[in-house]
């Protein structure tokens, strides 16, 4: 087996970042491009030092003509690699790209359950992360959205996803698949510029790097892995906020106490809201709703809100922000 300095990388990485302890069962999804094939390859020589048990793991969604030839593509690989194979396929073919993302990881989810695989493994690359930021960044979203896809993230109880390649670009994906010969299956998707996501990969990056910055989407992806961080230390200081603010009423009552919120950052406050109303709405609370809400910590005594979706408003009584979440 030829050990290259990638090889190394991802040895390091899963060690440093404790992706994954000696002898696990990791379920690797691969939809046969060059990323997953790359991550399976180097799973795969790196398995004798860490006795992991590997399974391959392919999601047919029916989208293009031949995504059938595909999932047997990737299932002739898992055999010559003597690595066991589950395929799940869509009753219907999804035909966008949310839908076809949820399915994914709701299949991945139910082999992941059905064969005692503790986690699952996909390819996302430093690219991906580089292009869900801007992404991200042009729809309007939080620092959340720009940490643009972590390390690891639990899916379920007992199963986590992990994402070893983070720093990775897609050329070093390519560069590896060509120096191991590895079977690419092309997507003919990944060129339609019909795809936001792929206007971005095709057009946008390649402007960055020609006009402004060659390195940008490690550039990117750094900035990810910065925001990561502070927003985990944030969010574990809002959670800590909102437990000293809150006390849960009866009848479906939240009461938080202005006192407390009052003199916590605005960062804190905004944040300790979301919490809120993440508990209360059944969709994300948009900017707006958490606005509204964090403008009750200052705001004179009776004022209120109006309804959130779902029919929940909060009042100003004193010191207290009343939220009734069952009205
Ligand atoms: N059809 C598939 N079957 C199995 N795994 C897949 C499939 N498609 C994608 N994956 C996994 O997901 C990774 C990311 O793929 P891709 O970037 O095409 O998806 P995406 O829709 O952008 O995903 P996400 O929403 O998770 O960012 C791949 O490297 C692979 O591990």
């Amino acid at each position: 087996m030829v050990w290259t300095p990638l090889h190394a990388q991802i040895h390091r990485t899963i060690r440093s970042r404790r992706l994954f302890e000696r002898d696990q069962h990791l379920l690797v999804a691969v939809s046969g491009g060059q990323d997953s094939l790359c991550l399976i390859k180097l799973l795969l020589d790196l398995q004798p030092k860490w006795g992991w048990h590997l399974g391959i793991a392919h999601c047919d969604h029916r989208w293009r003509t031949d995504s059938e030839a595909n999932a047997h593509h990737v299932k002739n690989l898992a055999l010559s690699l003597g690595i066991p194979f589950y395929l799940q396929t869509a009753n219907e073919p999804l035909n966008s790209e949310a839908k076809a993302r949820n399915w994914r990881y709701q299949a991945l989810s139910a082999i992941t359950l059905a064969n005692n695989y503790q986690y699952i493994v996909t390819g996302h690359t430093a690219s991906d992360r580089a292009e869900t930021l801007l992404y991200n960044l042009m729809r309007g979203t939080g620092a959340d959205g720009l940490q643009a896809l972590t390390w690891q993230r639990p899916l379920k109880a007992d199963m986590m996803l992990v994402r070893p390649l983070l720093e990775v670009t897609r050329q070093q994906t390519q560069q590896f698949c060509q120096d191991f010969h590895l079977p690419i299956w092309e997507d003919s998707t990944n060129q339609d510029v019909k795809y936001a996501r792929n206007r971005i990969r095709q057009e946008l990056i390649p402007y960055l790097q020609a006009n402004f910055n060659p390195n940008v989407e490690s550039a990117l992806a750094q900035t990810a892995e910065l925001l990561q961080a502070e927003v985990e230390y944030l969010e574990q200081a809002a959670q800590q906020l909102r437990e000293a603010a809150t006390e849960q009423g009866e009848n479906d009552l939240i009461r938080l106490n202005r006192r407390i919120l009052q003199i916590a950052p605005l960062a804190l406050q905004r944040r300790v809201m979301r919490q809120v109303l993440l508990q209360i709405l059944t969709d994300a609370p948009n900017f707006e709703h958490i606005e509204k809400l964090t403008a009750l910590i200052n705001a004179p005594n009776r004022s209120q809100t109006d309804p959130f979706p779902g029919g929940a408003i909060a009042q100003v009584q004193e010191n207290w922000i009343y939220i009734n979440h069952k009205s």
